[in-house]
């Protein structure tokens, strides 16, 4: 497998893998979300309508009992006052009963979803919370038919009530108003509760979020280091490839085409300013016999050696190329073949001299200036070389233009 495509694989993995979580996370909060909807219902369903219904009841009762305790009073007044008041009172006390009747009711109504909640828990408390309710309507029930008695006996006798009757419906009295108060407590509990449930699941969700947040960072995070490795490593190629494209590796000169690139330039800005140019081409002296007997490596190191002596001797603006093997050009833009000839003799003599330690390598320099008759790379190139030969046959080590 190669590297972009182990690369693609892992990419992709990396991808996957996300996805995969994400997802995850993306279920677990629909489901806490859908969880924490149904326990709010439940919980505002009796917040905002059961638990203030269940609260009316609660006047009610002491509204007639106080009532009662009137018509017990009721033997008290002249029959001719009895007559008057008795129906009003009886009046009063039925419309308040039919009000509990009724509030009751709705009550009863609004619990019957509660009592076929798909949650068992809500089932439960809501069935004791029914049980309740229907025990206290019960129990109103025999109330009020017994306060209803009463006054229809205080509309047709003089007698007194017997203690054992008001008795009796004071102590019913006092147990509907405890069973209405533990109704309602009943109730509060359960808001209560549901509020407790519905803060557990919202520091669930809050949860949820912080740990997708921390984990959408950390893989953000990764991401951008990915990213950047990738991106550095296509720089490091792109500035290899360019570098390869443009550099001789061993020597760090110009190769062959980019030299030829801005030699070209230099001779139409040469030709544009009206500035004479050189043009030196360099061979070194036996080399091949350097690397037949003391190794490629010792003439390797030759090369990058007369490189080095090559780039400290031009001057700011001459730049110099790898021909290949072990020939050299130089580019001297604003110098005539003098001028040029002056700096290659020095090239020639510090080589020579550093070399004459160790080796006898030397080298041989053929110098050619542009004119009418060789105004193109091509031209000066050819110049150049001839120039070479002659100094060659010369007997090399030399400088040789004209
Ligand atoms: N060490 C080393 N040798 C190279 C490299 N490129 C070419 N050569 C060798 O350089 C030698 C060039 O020899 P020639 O230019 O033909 O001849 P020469 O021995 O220099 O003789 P003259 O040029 O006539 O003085 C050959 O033996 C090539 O194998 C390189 O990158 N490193």
């Amino acid at each position: 497998m190669t590297n972009s495509e182990q690369h693609k694989k892992n990419n992709t993995r990396v991808f996957l893998l996300a996805t995969a979580i994400a997802l995850l996370i993306l279920v677990n909060g629909g489901f806490a979300y859908w969880q924490m909807n149904q326990v709010k219902a439940e919980f505002y369903e009796v917040a905002n309508r059961d638990l203030p219904l269940a609260q009316e009841l609660l006047p009610l009762i002491d509204r007639q009992f106080e009532q009662t305790l009137l018509i017990e009073k009721l033997h008290q007044l002249k029959p001719e006052h009895r007559i008057k008041v008795v129906p009003i009172l009886e009046e009063s006390f039925i419309r308040t009963g039919n009000k509990f009747a009724e509030t009751s009711a709705k009550l009863e109504t609004m619990l019957k979803p509660m009592l076929d909640s798909p949650r068992e828990m809500t089932r439960t408390k809501m069935q004791s919370v029914d049980q309740l309710l229907k025990q206290i309507i019960k129990e109103h029930h025999q109330y009020q038919t017994q306060v209803l008695e009463m006054i229809d006996h205080n509309k047709e006798s003089r007698l007194e009530y017997p203690t054992e009757l008001l008795d009796l419906l004071a102590d019913e009295e006092k147990d509907l108003t405890n069973e209405l108060i533990s109704l309602r407590d009943e109730l509060q509990r359960f808001t209560l509760n549901s509020a407790k449930a519905v803060e557990r699941h919202e520091a669930m969700i809050i949860k949820g979020v912080v740990i997708f947040t921390l984990f959408a960072f950390s893989l953000g995070t990764i991401m951008l280091i990915l990213i950047r490795q990738i991106m550095n490593s296509r720089e490091q190629a792109i500035e290899k490839i360019s570098y390869f494209a443009n550099y001789d590796p061993l020597t760090d000169l110009f190769n062959r085409r980019h030299f030829f690139d801005q030699f070209n330039l230099a001779i139409r800005e040469a030709e544009e300013s009206n500035t004479p140019l050189s043009l030196c081409v360099c061979d070194l002296d036996h080399f091949k016999e350097v690397n037949d007997t003391l190794g490629h490596q010792a003439g390797d190191n030759i090369l990058t050696t007369f490189a080095e002596i090559l780039r400290k001797n031009i001057r700011e603006n001459d730049f110099v190329g790898r021909f290949g093997g072990d020939e050299f050009v130089i580019c001297f833009p604003d110098a005539t073949s003098d001028q040029a000839a002056e700096i290659v003799e020095r090239i020639r003599t510090r080589f020579a001299e550093y070399n004459a330690l160790k080796l006898s390598v030397t080298s041989t320099f053929g110098i050619a200036e542009l004119s009418h008759a060789a105004n193109t790379d091509d031209l000066l190139l050819e110049k150049a070389d001839k120039a070479l030969y002659k100094a060659k046959e010369n007997g090399r080590n030399q400088v040789h233009w004209g």
